[in-house]
């Protein structure tokens, strides 16, 4: 009832346990606290909390418009809805490394297990588009070593995305994923990888976790679970799947009361009262006091 019962601690130390086990951990993009739930019920290992969904939620594009509170804001309020630790998308930092210090300390204080900085400039764009630039590599460190000397618990991982590749190809990114290692990053994020081999060869010159991110209309083939897993892959994540999912849902939703005057026909594809009910936890009101829950549905 009314939140996550695992500490904050907890999920941290959780999310390190499984990271160590060497399998894939699944982090489909939850792109509220509801999801979250439904994210947990469904058996996930992770929620991701990705900063293009927050923009988009916003009615914003993701170029780096949203601001550190309004993101640690739905950080905890996804974070605290679920016991599976999440992992946020921290963009650039929101400033200078001692900003991106202050970043680390406010979504740790948010309650996330872990987050991202990645090595775009500002203002920053998605991953899969065309025209990114990225900071040299001495800023790029220096943000990364801000960010692990800020936190507090040793447990929050601290991943480094870096996007050199759609640049300046995979020899570099290579290169800088090894040096954001170096500067104590726990993980690494390569965004934009063309294929399974640069997933693959990324993951051969590290031995830290690294991250392969399934988003859809991107420069990635959408590879399965096992593909990812055969080439030693620790973390894939399904950014804004479930909003395009939803919004594409809602859409069609929309178009059927033009078109048909009711949404009768579209009954069968809604989740049901009762389904919404038990994600909440309904009853568990109920138990705390026997007036919430004196309906049937
Ligand atoms: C992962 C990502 O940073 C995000 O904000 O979710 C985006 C996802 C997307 O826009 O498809 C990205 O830059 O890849
Ligand atoms: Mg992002």
């Amino acid at each position: 009832m009314l939140y996550a019962t695992t500490t904050a601690a907890e999920k941290r130390a959780n999310l390190r346990a499984a990271l160590a086990t060497g399998e894939l951990l699944r982090l489909p993009g939850a792109f509220n606290p509801l999801s979250a739930r439904l994210i947990q019920d469904k058996g996930f290992d992770g929620v991701y909390i990705s900063g293009a969904v927050i923009s988009a939620d916003l009615g914003l594009p993701d170029i780096g418009l949203t601001t550190l509170t309004e993101v640690a804001a739905r950080a905890q309020q996804i974070s605290r809805m679920t016991d599976l630790p999440s992992l946020v998308d921290a963009d650039t930092g929101f400033g200078e490394p001692m900003n991106v210090a202050r970043t680390v300390q406010t979504l740790e204080d948010a309650g996330v297990a872990g987050l991202h900085i990645e090595d775009q400039v500002n203002p920053k764009r998605c991953g899969h588009l065309d025209g990114k630039a990225v900071v040299d590599s001495d800023t790029a460190i220096k943000r990364i070593r801000a960010a692990v000397s800020a936190r507090r618990d040793p447990n929050l991982l601290i991943m480094a995305r870096t996007d050199i590749r759609a640049l300046d190809g995979i020899g570099a990114a290579i290169d800088r994923a090894k040096q954001l290692v170096d500067a104590g990053a726990d993980a690494i994020f390569p965004e934009a990888m063309a294929d399974l081999t640069e997933f693959e060869a990324v993951r051969r010159a590290i031995d830290v976790p690294v991250l392969a991110n399934m988003t859809e209309f991107g420069k990635s083939e959408l590879f399965t679970t096992r593909q990812l897993a055969d080439v030693g892959i620790n973390i894939v994540i399904y950014p804004v799947s479930l909003l395009r999912l939803a919004m594409g849902a809602a859409e069609r939703g929309l178009d059927t009361i033009n078109a048909e005057g009711s949404l009768a026909s579209r009954v069968p594809d809604m989740q049901t009262r009762a389904r919404l009910y038990e994600l909440l936890d309904y009853e568990s009101y109920n138990a705390f006091d026997s007036s919430v829950f004196n309906f049937t549905v």
